[in-house]
């Protein structure tokens, strides 16, 4: 099979974990004969420092004329926290998303066996833990205009918009997700309090009907962030609005042990995109230490999502399982023994691909 992909590193450890993502992506490639054709791409402060524009235009193309789009984070503290930077690298990831329609974010949530003693949570609370977030990407407080601040600099304001349109689509999607699944669906919103919440609450209650055998709960996100790491394991599948979804996905990363562990499939009306649920972790980049698994668990999410190829995705998900069996991690997963580079990490996993029959 010819795969064209489109390679956006990005900023802080994104092109670390990138490279090791495609050591891993030419592996696989080579083990099952696909042809691979990368290109890569810029976004975010890289994109602003050499063009002025944190989603250029010649980015954008590129992810069209891809079959699929790998991105690896983006951000980096010069803009942060200074009223006077009009642009901002996450205005890039912002736009690419919503530019390339990608209202839809999958990301599962999976207890590793290896990793279940070194998690602050009970071992009895995170063995067995299979859960996937479908996250709505494209509306909510983080697009909704008006936005800013008075002119005195002394108020600032969001707007937080919903359409039925979009929930419709993201609650089918999540449906769709669990009819493969355990058949379980949690909507979790906020409808005592805000508008928006409590149409998703009513156009839910609508949708749930059309799937009578699917089971449907209801939470309040407060609720929902303890309880997901009260009784993880009774999760199916989580479906709620944009930021509610980011806040708690990164919670969720804690019951599989670092946030570099987390995958995250985009897809939607143009192309779909994957990338891990990390940003770029200023403080780590250009050490060799950041963990390279959540990149490369999305290219495996990739092989499945994008291309329908099963086995190839497995393989990889067979081998970031080996790696952990025999501790070869990194840092942020190494609870006192030796910790591993980030590019030995992804070179092992290469060479244990590369062994198998
Ligand atoms: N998708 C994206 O591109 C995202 C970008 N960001 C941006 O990233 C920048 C940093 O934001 P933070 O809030 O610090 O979030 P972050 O996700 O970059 O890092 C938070 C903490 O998680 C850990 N961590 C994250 N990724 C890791 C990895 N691969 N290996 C090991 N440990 C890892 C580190 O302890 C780090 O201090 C900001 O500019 C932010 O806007 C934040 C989230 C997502
Ligand atoms: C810029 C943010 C909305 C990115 C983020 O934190 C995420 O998508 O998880
Ligand atoms: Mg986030």
């Amino acid at each position: 099979m010819k795969l064209n992909i489109a390679v956006l590193p990005g900023d802080g450890i994104g092109p670390e974990v990138m490279n090791e993502a495609l050591k891993v992506t030419q592996a696989i490639c080579h083990k099952f004969g696909h042809q691979l054709k990368t290109k890569e791409g810029i976004v975010g402060a890289c994109a602003i420092d050499k063009l002025s524009d944190p989603y250029p235009l010649q980015t954008h193309q590129l992810c069209l004329e891809s079959d699929a789009v790998l991105f690896g984070a983006l951000g980096h503290p010069k803009y942060d926290n200074n009223p006077n930077m009009k642009i901002r690298p996450e205005q890039g990831l912002l736009r690419m998303r919503k530019e390339l329609g990608l209202y839809g974010n999958i990301r599962p949530v999976m207890s590793f066996p290896s990793l279940i003693q070194k998690s602050p949570l009970k071992a009895e609370i995170v063995e067995g833990v299979d859960f996937v977030f479908i996250r709505e990407l494209t509306g909510g407080i983080y697009f909704g205009e008006p936005q800013g601040r008075s002119e005195d600099g002394n108020t600032a304001y969001d707007t937080c918009i919903y359409t039925r349109k979009e929930i419709e689509r993201i609650l089918h999607l999540a449906y769709k997700f669990a009819k493969q699944r355990r058949k379980k669906v949690t909507v979790v919103d906020k409808s005592n309090i805000i508008a928006t919440s409590r149409l998703w609450r009513q156009i839910a209650k609508e949708i749930a009907s059309q799937y009578p055998d699917v089971e449907t709960d209801y939470l309040l996100v407060d609720n929902a962030a303890m309880q997901i790491i009260q009784r993880p394991k009774t999760f199916d599948v989580l479906v709620t609005e944009n930021m509610f979804g980011d806040i708690l996905t990164d919670e969720s990363a804690v019951i599989t042990g670092s946030l570099g562990l987390l995958p995250s499939a985009c897809i939607g009306e143009h192309t779909s995109l994957f990338e891990p649920i990390h940003g770029s972790y200023p403080e780590g980049a250009g050490k060799n230490i950041a963990n390279p698994l959540a990149m490369i668990l999305s290219v495996a999410l990739m092989f499945e999502y994008a291309f329908k190829l099963k086995e190839e995705g497995q393989l990889i998900r067979d081998a970031v399982n080996a790696s952990l069996e025999a501790n070869i991690v990194t840092e942020d997963i190494c609870d006192g023994e030796k910790a591993y580079a980030t590019t030995e990490v992804g070179e092992w996993i290469v060479y244990w691909i590369q062994k198998q029959q």
